[in-house]
């Protein structure tokens, strides 16, 4: 019987990842979700990886969710020929406006139109995560002149950070209206919001999805303080959190990292939200075929926090070795969850409504049978979301809805074992029979298992929250 990996594996695709063999690979070895990175993609480029994603889903019989990640408010600098090799003591000239003249060999334009007015000479501008440190040393508006303190490569699209400065981007730019206009076409199932700072900028990308038909639900990506400072507000108003550790650790004292995530994933769980945890966690492995010992002990530290999903970026947007990258991540989850297969993140939140409670109920049931699993019937995937949230100490949840759409927002939910079917209100024997059939045909279950069963959705006309209690 195949061993379920809870934690969902998300992965970044790039250069090195766009072919169709490629994609299909990676979701074989493991990868549950697929990030297109908004910053680097073009829409041709994004409309051509979409249907190889949907393709090889359909080619390996799995449930593939997409998240189209949104620039939003990043700063970060424009294109160069060719990447610089930046010296200690280079001149480095950033121009806030695409139209305005380099007046030095290395000049590069930024998205950042305010760069001239928020920073001050002497003020360190942090280049690409903080690898590479320049110091401004002539101001203006239309331009930043700065000295190179830190030798480094500097390649196109690069992130500038400038911790503690809050920044005057709108929280949507034209770009990104572009971006979710393709995304909303496509239908993908998950929008990143970068940088989100206010819960009303979730609210507000929420809305216009919906306006546009669009069922996908907004993912706050947590890169600064200010995000930090509305956290609670901004896990209630959004589908889940990121945590962007990249920018996270450039804008705030990199001391702080794991207290940072450790206090998002705590505000989650509390919550009831998803939560990813981003960036770095195989880097090593851009150029290298094995992880390092603390990489491990990384991925160990967020599966031991119950998180949804772990996420590769470089490792497998631009690495040398990104199937081996999901194979590693594959199998250390699994030895990790197979040891500690229970938490305790989940156990303080607060059981608002009586679907939190009935949900409880059966988590208390399967938690407390050898061996069971949860099955739940879902129409608008609620439920199954509950389930996950309240984290069941063993029990795999495997969850049913006729909506396509459902099946593959729950594909990034920890725990949760998606299924498309077509099932009738008012007929709950034929659906759990339907059901049951096609776990024993994925060998996920066998005669005798002990199911535990809830559902909203199977008692016509009723609103009956139901637990039941059988044998496969
Ligand atoms: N769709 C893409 N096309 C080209 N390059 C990409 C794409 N996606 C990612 N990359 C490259 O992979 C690197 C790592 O990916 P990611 O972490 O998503 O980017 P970043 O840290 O710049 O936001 C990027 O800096 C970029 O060089
Ligand atoms: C995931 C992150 O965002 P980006 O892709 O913008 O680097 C991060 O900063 O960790």
């Amino acid at each position: 019987m195949p061993n379920m990996r809870k934690t969902k594996i998300l992965c970044t695709l790039g250069p090195a990842t766009e072919s169709a063999e490629v994609i299909l690979n990676l979701m074989e070895k493991g990868a549950d979700i697929f990030r297109l990175n908004m910053s680097h993609a073009s829409h041709d480029w994004v409309r051509m990886v979409y249907g190889r994603i949907r393709e090889a889903a359909a080619k390996g019989a799995k449930e593939i969710s997409v998240l189209m990640d949104l620039t939003g408010p990043s700063i970060r600098t424009g294109d160069v020929e060719q990447p610089w090799q930046l010296q200690v003591g280079d001149w480095v000239e950033f121009r806030c406006k695409p139209d305005v003249a380099a007046t030095v060999p290395l000049s590069v334009t930024v998205n950042y139109p305010e760069l001239g007015k928020d920073l001050h000479v002497g003020d360190i501008i942090m280049v690409d995560g903080g690898m590479i440190q320049i110091k401004a040393t002539e101001i203006s508006e239309k331009r930043v002149i700065g000295t190179v303190l830190t030798q480094g490569e500097m390649k196109s699209r690069r992130h500038i950070n400038l911790p503690g400065v809050p920044v005057r981007l709108p929280p949507l730019t034209q770009k990104d209206y572009a971006d979710l206009d393709l995304g909303c076409e496509l239908g993908v199932d998950y929008f990143a919001l970068s940088f989100a700072r206010e819960p009303a900028h979730i609210q507000h990308l929420q809305l216009l999805l919906e306006q546009k038909g669009s069922k996908a639900r907004v993912i706050a990506k947590i890169e600064n303080q200010q995000a930090l400072q509305n956290i609670d507000t901004l896990v209630e108003a959004s589908g889940g959190i990121m945590v962007a550790r990249g920018d996270l650790g450039s804008e705030c004292p990199i001391e702080d990292l794991p207290l940072i995530q450790r206090h998002i994933v705590e505000r989650c769980s509390y919550h009831g939200r998803k939560v990813i945890v981003a960036t770095q966690m195989l880097e090593s492995m851009i150029e290298n075929p094995v992880p390092t010992r603390a990489e491990v002990t990384d991925i160990f530290n967020a599966v031991i926090e119950q998180v949804d999903c772990v996420m590769l970026s470089g490792e497998t947007s631009v690495g040398r070795y990104p199937e081996k990258c999901v194979e590693v991540l594959d199998t250390v989850i699994r030895r990790i969850e197979q040891k500690y297969p229970s938490g305790r993140f989940a156990s303080d939140a607060p059981l608002k409504t009586n679907k939190h409670k009935t949900v409880k109920a059966a988590i208390l049931l399967a938690n407390s049978i050898p061996n069971s699993k949860l099955l739940v019937f879902t129409l608008r995937g609620v439920m199954a979301h509950l389930l996950a949230h309240q984290r069941p100490e063993f029990a795999s949840i495997f969850a049913f809805t006729p909506n396509l759409h459902v099946s593959r927002t729950l594909v990034t939910a920890r725990g949760v074992q998606p299924f498309v079917l077509a099932f009738e209100e008012g007929n709950p024997e034929k659906a759990i029979r339907d059901a049951i059939e096609m776990l024993r045909k994925h060998g996920h279950i066998k005669a005798g298992d002990p199911l535990v069963i809830l559902s909203d959705a199977l008692y016509d006309g009723i609103n009956v929250d139901a637990i039941l209690l059988r044998d496969a």
